[in-house]
This record gives C-alpha cells, structure tokens and sequence, in this order.
C-alpha cells in the first residue's frame, strides 16, 4: 500500500545556462516529490514546472515532459486511497502521436493534491491553447466533419480542459464572412473542420479583417501586411486534405488534434494575388494559370460527379484536348533577392526582377510541399520565406502525365532529368504575368486566359495579368513536434 506522506514542495537547486554571456547561473525552482506506486511497486515520484519523473525498477523509470501531458484525473477514490491516470502524447514514427498512460496510486490527499498541481503545471505550458474557436464544414469530402469532430476531436479536447466554442457553417462562403467581422481576443487558435478550400476561406477572411482593422492598403502589393496572430489547425475532412498532410505527416484527425493541444506552430508563405489594381485572394496553397486553371474550370463544370471530377477534367484535359499554350510575359523576384518593404523604392527593386519570355502552357506555385519532393535544396533555400512556381512550356502528353504523377505521388523531380526540360522552377518572393496576345473574352479560349485556380477554387481575374507577392509567416499552423525531439516521453 502506498505511503500517505504529506506532499512535500521544496526548494531544489537546478543548474541553468544563460543563454546571453554563457555563464552558468544557480536558479530555485519548486519540486513536488512523493512515494506513489506505480504497477504495485512503490516509486520515487517527482515533478516540476517542466518534468514529471518517475523512478523505480528500470522498466517503470520515465520522464515525461509536462508540456506532453494530455490529463491528470483523479479515480476510483475512496476515503483513503485513489488512482491518479496521468495521460501523455508521444511520438511513434515519423509523424505519428499516440496516447499512453500511467497510473500512480496513494492516499487519496496526496492524489488530489497531485492532480491540482499537475493541472496547474499544465496550464503554464507555453503556447498551449486554452481557448479554441472550431470551425466544422458538415459538407467537405464525405460530408462526415461534424462525426469526426465529436467523435475523434472533441473528446481530446476536453481531456485537455480547452474551452471551445464550435461553429457549424451553412453555406458556402459563411466561414469567411463571419471571419471577416469576428474579434479573435481571447481566443489561443482557430480549428478548421474539413478541407483545403475551408481553411482559404477562413484566411481570406481573417486576413482581410486585420488588415482592415490596421489600416493597411491592401491593394497596394507594396503594403507590408500583418499576420494572423493565432495559429490555425486543420482536423482533416476534406476529400484532397493537403494541408493536413503537409503540417501533420497524416490524415488522421486524432494526430491532428493532439498536435493541435501541444501547441507547437510554424509559419506559411502565403501569396497576396493582384489583378486590376485589387486584392483578389491571399493564396495559402496553390496557384494555377493557364493549365491549372483550365483544371479547375472543367472540375467546376462538373461538381456534381464529386471527387471524380477531377480525375474527369485531368482526362479532359489531356486526352481530349490540344495541349493549350500562351504566349507570356513572366517577371519574378527571386528568393534570394533581399524582401521587399516599405522604404524601397520600386525603381531599386526593377533591378532585382528577372525576366521570362516564350509560349507556356502554365504557371503554378506551391506554397503546400507534400506532393513536391524536389531533389534539388538549392532550389528554395528557406520553405518559410518563398514558394516555388513552376512553368511549363508545351511538352508530350506522356511527359506532361509523367509529371503530374510525381507531383501528387510525391516523387523526387531531378531537374537535371532530361524529361523534365520543359519545366523551369524560381523560387520566388513575387512574380507577375502578362499575356501578350489575349483572345476575345467572349470566346471559351478568352475566358479560360481571365481564370487563376486559387487554392483549388476558380476566381475571374477580370483581366490577362495579375501579380503574386509572397508573405512570409502571414499565417501560422499548428503541426507535429519534430521527429528527433530529445524532450519526448521517454
Ligand atoms: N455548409 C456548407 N454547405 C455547402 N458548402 C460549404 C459549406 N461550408 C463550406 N462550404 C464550401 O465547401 C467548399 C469545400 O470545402 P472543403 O475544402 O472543406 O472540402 P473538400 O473540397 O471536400 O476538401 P479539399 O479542399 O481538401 O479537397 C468550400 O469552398 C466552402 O466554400
């Protein structure tokens, strides 16, 4: 049976290294410790704001970091002993987070007192979301987002104490009208329930807003913009889910909402796309002209047949029809040139910008990298600070699908690869594209040229040219600790 000592909170030395001169500092910092059995063997317990410790025989020792804690309850009390189950996220594999427990058992004092301490460790965690507002799309890819919430996510949340307050949209477009008008004080992070096109709308509308409140001109691509200050979390449910995939290693929404209650977050290039002189969209995913729009365009025509459409208007495209080509004119500042702010001028800034000329059949960014695992690092130094665009000039059809197919399996694109020729990749901070020699736009031809896939959804540029200017870090997402986290459970 366990001891019922008095829970002791002492003062312990522990060694701390300024990070500033080096030098090495002495620091007291409160420690809980007590004898509690674990598994019928009586153990040394103890824990700090950091570290919850156990010691005993060797195959009960661990360390568990408090920020991994997912719950500490109190069970089975009775008037003298009780069972605290100390819940707590680990990594198993590359990207996936799993659930164990530990079960301490002692007087029922010492348990409680356990528990109230361990919560409020808990609570001190940095970033650790305390408040969340979830946004579910009931309509995205199966029509099975609110099930999984309740079923997969909210429970999760409620073990870690996260207030919510859950928001079920109605219609397409209501998730970004509401952001667009919603004060986000007090709140620690936003939820997305869904798909890709969700998390578009709740960007625009979010970003829209705080520019909006700042003053900020967003019309003007010169406009330094301000960032969502809270970091968002996608719980997929969609039918392509790529966001997911990129931030969380998987689909899986349980991984997700564990990431999410860890709190670690990383920033998103996203792209601010002008056309006539106005904000169309910030694009946090994908940008497609010419053949990525044509794409989107025909998988539009055809919603009805549901995720099969986008393979029909990829067959469409490639079998029925004449590879589409035009004629463009493509400037871009590359990645490496130094960001664009305020204070400079736009003649200094001419300087930097490279040219490209010749007939293409599209141009594409990719600000989401899972489906592009390009050899080549050089290519983009710095994932956080720009995006890839790829161009293509008219090639095979064979090649083209070749292509495409590496792109959505993910393989390795070797630039060097002769079959790859036809496709030239900048890493940039902003592009523009012009058309030189556009089609009436009463023709099919004309309107296709007026038409950019944003985030996998159509928009009208109204207009045969458009620019994009990256923005580093406008948003932020919740995703996986790293693999090689020396802090995990251990
Ligand atoms: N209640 C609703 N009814 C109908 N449409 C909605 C509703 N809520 C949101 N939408 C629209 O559904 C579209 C698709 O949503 P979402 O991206 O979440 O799912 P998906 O298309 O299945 O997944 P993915 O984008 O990952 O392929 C969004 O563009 C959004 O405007």
């Amino acid at each position: 049976m366990a001891t019922a000592l008095e829970v002791s909170l002492e003062g312990t030395d522990f060694l701390e290294i300024s990070q500033s001169d080096g030098t090495v500092s002495h620091k007291t910092a409160a420690k809980l410790e007590d004898i509690l059995e674990v598994e019928k063997t009586k153990c040394n317990i103890e824990l700090t704001k950091e570290i919850l410790t156990i010691h005993g025989t060797k195959k009960l020792c661990r360390s568990i970091p408090v920020a991994s804690i997912l719950s500490a309850v109190c069970r089975d009390k009775s008037n003298t002993t009780s069972q605290l189950t100390v819940q707590y996220i680990h990594k198993t594999g590359k990207s996936n987070l799993k659930i164990s427990s530990i079960c301490l058992k002692g007087d029922t004092s010492v348990c409680n007192a356990w528990e109230t301490k361990l919560q409020e460790y808990i609570k001190l965690v940095p970033h650790r979301p305390q408040r969340l507002l979830i946004i579910v799309n009931p309509e995205s890819g199966k029509r099975k987002g609110l099930k999984i919430y309740k079923s997969q996510v909210e429970p999760i949340f409620k073990l870690a104490r996260i207030e919510t307050e859950v928001v079920v949209t109605e219609r397409a477009g209501h998730a970004e009208e509401m952001m667009s008008s919603r004060d986000l004080s007090g709140i620690d992070g936003l939820v997305l329930v869904g798909g890709d096109g969700i998390f578009h709308e709740v960007a625009n509308g979010a970003l829209r807003k705080i520019q909006k409140d700042s003053g900020i001109d967003i019309d003007n691509t010169y406009s330094s913009m301000k960032p969502l200050m809270i970091p968002v979390g996608m719980i997929p449910a969609g039918t392509g889910n790529g966001i997911a995939k990129e931030f969380f290693g998987c689909k899986d929404p349980e991984v997700a909402a564990l990431a999410i209650v860890l709190g670690q977050s990383k920033p998103q290039s996203t792209f601010s796309v002008h056309a006539n002189g106005k904000l169309l969209r910030y694009s946090i995913i994908l940008l497609g002209y010419g053949f990525g729009a044509d794409l989107a365009y025909e998988a539009e025509e055809r919603r009805h047949l549901g995720t099969a459409r986008y393979a029909y208007a990829l067959t469409k495209l490639l079998v029925g029809n004449k590879q589409r080509c035009m004629d463009m004119e493509i400037e871009y500042l590359p990645e490496e040139s130094p960001l664009v702010n305020k204070s400079e001028s736009k003649d200094r800034l001419k300087e930097d910008w490279k040219k490209l000329e010749g007939r293409f059949s599209g141009i594409g960014t990719f600000c989401i990298w899972n489906n592009l695992n390009i050899s080549d690092p050089r290519i983009l130094h710095n994932k956080d600070k720009g995006a890839i665009v790829a161009v293509t000039k008219y090639t095979s059809r064979i090649q083209f699908i070749n292509f495409l197919y590496r792109v959505v399996k993910g393989q390795v694109i070797e630039l060097i690869d002769p079959d790859f020729s036809y496709l030239k990749l900048l890493a940039v901070h902003s592009f523009r594209v012009r058309l030189k020699s556009p089609s009436d736009p009463e023709t099919k031809e004309g309107l296709l040229e007026r038409l950019l896939n944003v985030d996998g959804e159509i928009h009208h540029l109204g207009a045969t040219e458009f620019e994009a200017r990256c923005r580093p870090g406008l948003v932020q997402l919740y995703h996986c600790i790293p693999s090689d986290d020396k802090k995990g459970a251990s």
